[in-house]
């Protein structure tokens, strides 16, 4: 297969080009290591166990670093011949009815094209054509603005026209089928989630990012832990969090459906000026991402597209840009007693005036990360940290002598970075939170005007993962008391109360799927391989599980004793569940309603009722199906109020 083909077939159908292409620089470097590994006499890889910065030491003995060949840099740089290979491709998909391929297609000859050339404007108007044919005259209109603005071949300007006449067509079509009124609730309800799900009412004086009744504290059984202070009822909103850093799962397949910089989905992006890797909504996120964190990016992207890198290597280098090299220095100097000694406890992340900063390095640094328990694995992630340090030092200027520290002995410098790249490769797998969103239509009827968005059965899509300085201090509990939910508009998430809570009770989310749906002993299991820690919450101990949920009939678990009542009411509690069928019944019959709503995509009035009903389940058993059924009502209400 010709090079360019092989390329392309890598990019397009998203598998590494090294498929058998060439020697693997990896491979070779691998090989390497365990021949010096080998020859040394007392080769002792003896890193179990031992710190991040003495795993560094022990394994660069036997590290040997080989230069990256210049070819990883060109292969997935802009290129013309690549840009209309892949117009080819779009056109040819386009005239199979394969829309969504000939997308792909064409925003991958937009993102392979040269800035400000003939390629560009081209490849825009191509995208145009097909954003016209699948009535999004808003996307075809900015294309073609944006290929007027370039060097569109004057020899073609009939083209350009034709397209802009088709599109005020289509446009005028569109405008006269919207449906004021429903534009109108939709704003409505948008509002409303923006007052009551991504503001904070009341601050909290010193943890950002929280209301004033949440508090962080430390038990020795689960670290840190967040509580609330006061009686807080179902419902309340208690943080709203932005990531530090994230990054997109296919991100090295290049993604062009989510922006590289604040992570919505997106139909019709613009691409980054250097590389063809990164995608953005707009010229704003584009221009803060090439002045921030992706601005080192661009070089060392197409070397890691050029080997299996796992989504977890990428966002520790991204960690490290955005915290930036002076930071890293200034802490590698001085080794600030504020990140290194208060190593355990609640003030973990709390600079020195007693402040936990959202936006700075502190809290991520201080990110739970559990010691490795293979050997393998954590022999094979010491090495890729030194390989990822020697990367970044050839392809940017993160150790080019820097300004701010003239005398630095950069070797040094260096192992201390690998150490500091350890530690976040590890403390991604403990804390990082899933991106995701609801899945979008697939372009296949061109005909099918409106595509049924029917937001309150949609899957969701899970697209990306990212690092949060506050969401992250949330432990796991199998029956938990909040949910986090994500708002693709504000690009924050906020943690919402599934029950009333009482002063002094943690706020815990879940980390796997709701207790009811699995066993006790398989929760136990994967909790402990993934998260490594042995779940001890009200679930695992009194072994609630699917087998164990009340059926519809009303029966029930006393909420004092867990006991399993047929009847209703407990033996031993009877005062306290007397009148349990009536509850019930009420409960049951609002659920219905709340149903109805949300099938009639009336999410506003669905949250409100179901807030309210999940607020008048004081005291139910949390085993109780139809408490379980409310909160994923109230879930499913929340998710459609945000994607309006
Ligand atoms: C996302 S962090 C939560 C914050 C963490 N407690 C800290 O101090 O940074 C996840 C880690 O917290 C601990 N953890 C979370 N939930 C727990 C639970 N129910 N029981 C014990 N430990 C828990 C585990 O060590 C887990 O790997």
């Amino acid at each position: 297969m010709a090079v360019n083909d092989l390329i392309i077939n890598c990019i397009l159908e998203g598998k590494t080009y090294e498929n058998g292409a060439e020697t693997n620089h990896l491979e070779r470097m691998y090989r390497k290591f365990c021949e010096n590994a080998e020859k040394g006499e007392d080769a002792k890889l003896d890193i179990f166990g031992k710190s991040e910065t003495e795993r560094v030491q022990i394994i660069k003995q036997f590290f040997e670093w080989i230069p990256v060949p210049d070819s990883y840099f060109s292969r997935f740089q802009k290129s013309p011949e690549m840009a209309s290979a892949f117009r080819d491709y779009g056109n040819k998909a386009y005239m199979e009815d394969d829309y969504g391929k000939a997308l792909r297609a064409f925003n991958l000859a937009v993102g392979f094209a040269i800035p400000g050339g003939p390629d560009l404007a081209m490849a825009y108007v191509k995208r145009a054509d097909l954003f016209l044919t699948l009535n999004e005259p808003d996307l075809a209109q900015r294309d073609i603005n944006l290929a007027a603005k370039l060097a569109f071949p004057k020899k073609a300007a009939q083209k350009l026209i034709d397209v802009q006449n088709r599109c005020v067509t289509v446009a005028n079509r569109k405008n006269a089928s919207v449906n004021v009124p429903n534009s109108k609730k939709i704003n409505e309800a948008r509002r409303f989630c923006n007052d009551k799900f991504f503001k904070l009412k009341s601050p909290h004086a010193s943890i950002q990012n929280v209301e004033e009744f949440v508090d962080i504290d430390y038990r020795s059984e689960c670290g840190r832990r967040v509580i609330v202070n006061r009686d807080i009822p179902a419902g309340t909103v208690m943080l709203v969090d932005s990531p530090y850093a994230f990054m997109l799962e296919n991100l090295l397949k290049w993604d062009t459906e989510h922006c590289h910089y604040c992570s919505r989905p997106i139909l019709g992006g613009i691409p980054c000026n250097s590389c063809t890797f990164a995608w953005f909504c707009s010229d704003s996120c584009c221009a803060k991402a090439c002045t921030g964190m992706h601005k080192s990016e661009h070089k060392y992207l197409p070397y890691l597209q050029c080997h299996p890198m796992q989504c977890r290597i990428v966002t520790a280098a991204r960690i490290l840009f955005t915290a930036g090299p002076e930071e890293l220095y200034r802490l590698y100097e001085t080794k600030d007693p504020i990140y290194f000694s208060s190593k355990f406890g609640a003030t973990r992340g709390f600079n020195q005036d007693g402040i936990y900063e959202v936006d700075s390095y502190l809290p991520i640094f201080h990110l739970i990360a559990h010691p490795p328990s293979k050997f393998v694995k954590d022999l094979a992630d010491t090495f890729k940290a030194l390989l990822m340090v020697n990367v970044i030092e050839q392809t940017t200027d993160f150790f080019r002598k820097p300004k701010y520290a003239p005398n630095c002995n950069i070797d040094e410098f260096k192992d201390f970075v690998a150490s500091v790249f350890l530690r976040h490769m590890r403390s991604f797998e403990f804390n990082a939170i899933t991106l995701s969103k609801l899945q979008q239509p697939i372009y296949s009827d061109p005909n099918n005007n409106t595509p049924s968005l029917n937001l309150a059965n949609m899957k969701t899509l899970r697209y990306g993962a990212a690092v949060y300085p506050v969401l992250c201090l949330l432990n796991h509990s199998c029956d938990p008391n909040a949910v986090p939910v994500r708002s693709l508009k504000h690009a924050r998430t906020s943690v919402v109360a599934l029950k009333n809570l009482k002063r002094g009770d943690e706020i815990c989310i879940s980390y796997t799927p709701l207790f009811t749906l699995q066993d006790t002993s398989d929760r136990i299991k994967y909790l402990l391989d993934r998260y490594n820690f042995f779940c001890a919450c009200d679930a695992c101990n009194h072994c609630w599980s699917n087998a164990n949920r009340t059926n519809a009939c009303g029966e029930s678990h006393c909420d004092k004793c867990h006991r399993y009542l047929l009847s209703g009411q407990c033996p031993a509690c009877m005062e306290r569940d007397k009148c349990m069928p009536q509850i019930v019944g009420n409960l049951q019959k609002q659920a219905t309603q709340i149903e109805k709503l949300i099938e009639g995509q009336q999410f506003k009035e669905a949250e409100k009722m179901a807030s309210s009903c999940l607020e008048s389940c004081e005291g139910f058993s949390s085993c109780f199906s139809l408490f379980i059924d409310l909160q994923y009502l109230y879930k499913r209400a929340l998710v459609g109020l945000f994607n309006q």
